[in-house]
């Protein structure tokens, strides 16, 4: 199987064009396969390209445990560079299908023409407890607590298409990311299990973020992250409408403008191609 690979500020997948490739193995099966760092490809998961009745391509996202995800921003920021630099649709503004619908990308492209930079209409955030979905109450869920072993916790939800729980703390510490995010990820409160953001926020358009992704870990970035914590940010009174988030890989420029769409903008890379044998 042909594969490339691609990252956005560090959050890597492994690509696969479905308009040349047929999978030899189940999607879900494939994506924890070739995910394994040491006896696999190495990715935080699998990323499929494909052709779209409704778009310029169609993206299909596995987490490295398997489970389908319906949205990644880092990851459609990197379809649609490999759509664009592979000649697929090489125009200014792509549309390409997610779990989440059809969304519209703008691209840059640097001196040597390839796609660097990418905006994304990310789409409305939904708010909803029973849409995001969670069993806390609030409409949208801001500031409320959440029991999470010994400790009481106040989170606030979002989904960006996929469940967001965001919590805001003064220090970024291990013990928050990899104690908490664990626990976050599966506690009842999330009857689809949920990525938990870790944010400490540095002015009112500046926040440092780590997240413990549903399905897949501790991951450098995570787009979706960081747009929901840009919208909690707004809900619960602590940041401005945009705000430049830092994560381990990198940073994301965040805006809510109007409190409708979300738009993301950062760099999406291609790494390397390859050829992966299946073991019989
Ligand atoms: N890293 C991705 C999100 C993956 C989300 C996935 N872990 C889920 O189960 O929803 C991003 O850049 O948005």
């Amino acid at each position: 199987m042909r594969f490339t690979k691609m990252h956005g500020i560090g959050n890597d997948y492994v690509y696969v064009n479905l308009f040349a490739e047929k999978l030899p193995l189940a999607a879900p099966d494939l994506a924890r396969i070739v995910s394994n760092r040491y006896k696999g490809i190495g990715g935080d998961g699998l990323i499929l390209i494909g052709p779209s009745e409704r778009g310029d391509a169609r993206m299909q996202m596995f987490n490295a445990d398997g489970s389908e995800s319906e949205m990644c921003g880092n990851g459609v920021r990197c379809v649609a560079k490999y759509v664009y630099d592979h000649g697929i649709a090489k125009k200014p503004e792509l549309r390409i299908e997610t779990g989440r619908g059809v969304l519209t990308l703008q691209m840059f492209a640097g001196s040597s023409g390839k796609a660097e930079r990418v905006r994304v209409n990310m789409g409305t955030p939904i708010l909803k407890s029973a849409d995001i979905p969670t069993a806390l109450p609030g409409d949208p869920p801001v500031n409320q607590p959440l029991v999470v072993g010994d400790k009481t916790i106040s989170v606030t939800c979002v989904s960006m298409g996929n469940p967001h729980c965001v919590t805001f703390v003064d220090e970024l510490t291990d013990a928050w990311v990899l104690g908490l995010g664990p626990q976050v990820e599966v506690h009842a409160a999330f009857p689809r299990r949920v990525n938990a953001e870790f944010a400490q926020v540095l002015s009112r358009t500046e926040i440092q973020l780590r997240v413990w992704e549903r399905g897949s870990g501790e991951t450098q970035a995570c787009g979706t992250g960081a747009c929901a914590t840009l919208v909690a940010g707004v809900l619960s009174g602590r940041t401005d409408h945009q705000a430049l988030i830092h994560l381990p890989g990198g940073d994301l420029e965040i805006e809510w403008p109007d409190e409708k769409e979300v738009f993301m903008t950062g760099p999406a890379t291609e790494v390397f191609t390859g050829e992966w044998f299946p073991e019989v």
